[in-house]
């Protein structure tokens, strides 16, 4: 059973070896391990429904509780707390488009705000429930989880928009075929909140990012019900698929998404290669990229982010072996490690990873083989665990992440975790913050950090920090023209930092839009722009 309060499965646990709970206790201090709420006291917060349950629609407080938060941290510090915060006075699970229109009409004629709920991953406050007078619904798409159209000619496959990663591609195994779409939250998030949250998977250099591959839709909105795209392309005027992606719920349902995949590879592989600095590596990730070696992935850890992910692994004897060669190799302090992966064929795959090598090489790299990639691609989903772990421990973690073109992606970096270690020197605390490339483009890359830091042990005191280390390093982000999301979206986090990239001109034509769509602002408002 999936966690009700933190991430994964219930069974599933990520264990903070003695050497994982040294190096933190290095870095940053003792945890302060919390107190957590019981799901008990956690209903007892749950405001009795101001809906009644209706054909469509469930009021059971648990149901209800259960979809009210994502993953962000203020959720993550509202579901350890208990303190959830307003939830939706009620919750409809269809199971088809039409039920799903059922649904949208019964809550028109409610007057209710409708918080559309995919696989509730959201890290960035896209379900928060708004308070007021008005009654919210959930309508959330766990039931709508199957293939319910094969093309193989055309390699277009349609879902149900709340299928989730694993039954993606376990059904499409069947007709040989992969969508290729890998997020760290694959196990849980949805084919239709990737497309209304523009994700990017972890093989997107291969497959690209889900609006490559979003062919088309159905979307219910509060206006009526809209067939986008088909056709390969099209010069037809603008393409409405762009006003869906990234819409954030505020446009309406999406209820279907047929998506271009593709054959399954013969061989996949993944290989680790170790830089004597970070701007070795840098430029090695810009070279490779530039030279268009037709790689899945390519991902750079900084110094501290390679040290961090080293220690934390507890493969004690490999580290020891790793580090002996890598010194014999002229490899100590500052390594930062690559992954390079590469799908295809048996002779592309070769082809790919002697070529990416090989220019790895003239900027030092050093191949270590293919154990540590090996173990990054079966742990890839693991990592969130990691965050229950350190919660227990007593640790707070969170991330951000943005794009920037080359020039800026190592002054970004830089600023991004300074800003993050500057919140807490007030505090006299520490601030364990580390960085690493992963989504890679001829232009630019994006920039993702995490930070780690002590628990205040209070749910109040957590926040006030958090709130000033989101806004330190946003600003960091936008002052250097970086993006506020390259794929988590905006939500209510980011929406006050998007007048940066959209202007107010920008702003208003998303507003105009949602406007046409949702004349009665019923879907989702407060999301993406106020
Ligand atoms: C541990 C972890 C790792 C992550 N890694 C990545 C990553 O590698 N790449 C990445 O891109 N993101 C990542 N994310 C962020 C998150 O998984 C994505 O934003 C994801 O696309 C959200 O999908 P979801 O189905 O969970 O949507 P939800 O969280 O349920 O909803 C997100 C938003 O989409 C709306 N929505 C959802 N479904 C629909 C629908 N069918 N119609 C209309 N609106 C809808 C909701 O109203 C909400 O506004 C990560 C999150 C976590 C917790």
């Amino acid at each position: 059973m999936r966690r009700w309060n933190g991430w994964g499965d219930e069974s599933d646990h990520f264990e903070l070896s003695d050497d994982a709970r040294d190096f933190l206790r290095a870095r940053i201090g003792d945890g302060r391990p919390p107190h957590d709420a019981t799901i008990d006291e956690a209903l007892r917060g749950v405001a009795d429904s101001r809906v009644h349950a209706a054909a469509r629609f469930d009021t059971d407080p648990r149901l209800r509780l259960l979809h009210a938060r994502g993953q962000s941290f203020p959720d993550w510090v509202a579901m350890k707390s208990g303190r959830f915060g307003p939830v939706a006075d009620a919750v409809a699970r269809p199971a088809s488009h039409e039920e799903a229109a059922d649904a949208l009409a019964e809550a028109q004629k409610l007057g209710a705000i409708v918080i559309p709920y995919g696989g509730g991953t959201s890290v960035v406050g896209h379900l928060n429930v708004p308070v007021g007078d008005r009654p919210v619904v959930n309508i959330s798409f766990e039931r709508m989880n199957r293939l319910l159209a094969f093309d193989e000619k055309s390699q277009l496959a349609t879902f149900g928009a709340g299928t989730p990663g694993p039954q993606i591609e376990a059904q499409l195994r069947g007709h040989g075929a992969l969508l290729g779409h890998f997020p760290q939250s694959y196990e849980f998030s949805t084919i239709g909140g990737w497309v209304v949250t523009r994700s990017s998977g972890q093989q997107s250099l291969r497959y690209g990012r889900i609006e490559n591959l979003f062919a088309s839709g159905r979307l219910l909105t509060p206006r009526g019900a809209l067939r986008i795209g088909s056709a390969p392309a099209s010069s037809a005027g603008q393409d409405l698929r762009e006003a869906v992606l990234g819409s954030e719920g505020r446009l309406g349902l999406l209820t279907e998404v047929t998506a271009r995949v593709r054959r399954l590879p013969a061989s996949e592989d993944f290989h680790a290669v170790f830089f004597p600095s970070w701007e070795a590596g840098v430029e090695a990730a810009r070279a490779i990229t530039q030279a268009e070696v037709p790689l899945s992935m390519l991902r750079l850890s900084n110094e501290i982010e390679t040290e961090t992910q080293l220690r934390l692994a507890g493969h004690t004897e490999l580290i020891k072996w790793l580090q002996r060669y890598l010194g014999m190799r002229g490899i100590a302090q500052g390594q930062c490690m690559m992954v390079i992966g590469a799908s295809g064929s048996l002779g592309a795959t070769r082809r790919m990873r002697r070529e990416a090598l090989a220019i790895a090489k003239l900027f030092h790299g050093v191949h270590v083989g293919k154990a540590i990639g090996k173990s990054w691609a079966k742990n890839r989903f693991r990592g969130p665990l990691l965050r229950n772990a350190l919660w227990d421990a007593g640790y707070a973690a969170d991330t951000v992440e943005t794009a920037v073109n080359w020039p800026q992606a190592t002054a970004t970096m830089r600023a991004i975790e300074a800003a993050a270690r500057e919140v807490l020197y007030a505090d006299n605390e520490r601030m364990h913050a580390f960085t690493h490339l992963s989504h890679v483009y001829r232009q630019g890359c994006s920039v993702y950090s995490t930070f780690v830091f002590r628990s205040t042990g209070d749910p109040d005191g957590d926040m006030e920090r958090w709130r000033r280390l989101k806004a330190r390093v946003s600003t960091a982000i936008v002052e250097h023209g970086g993006t506020i999301s390259h794929q988590h979206g905006v939500g209510v986090d980011h929406a006050p930092y998007l007048i940066h990239e959209k202007g107010e001109l920008g702003l208003d034509l998303m507003r105009a839009m949602a406007r046409e769509l949702d004349p009665q602002q019923m879907m989702n408002p407060g999301k993406l722009f106020v």
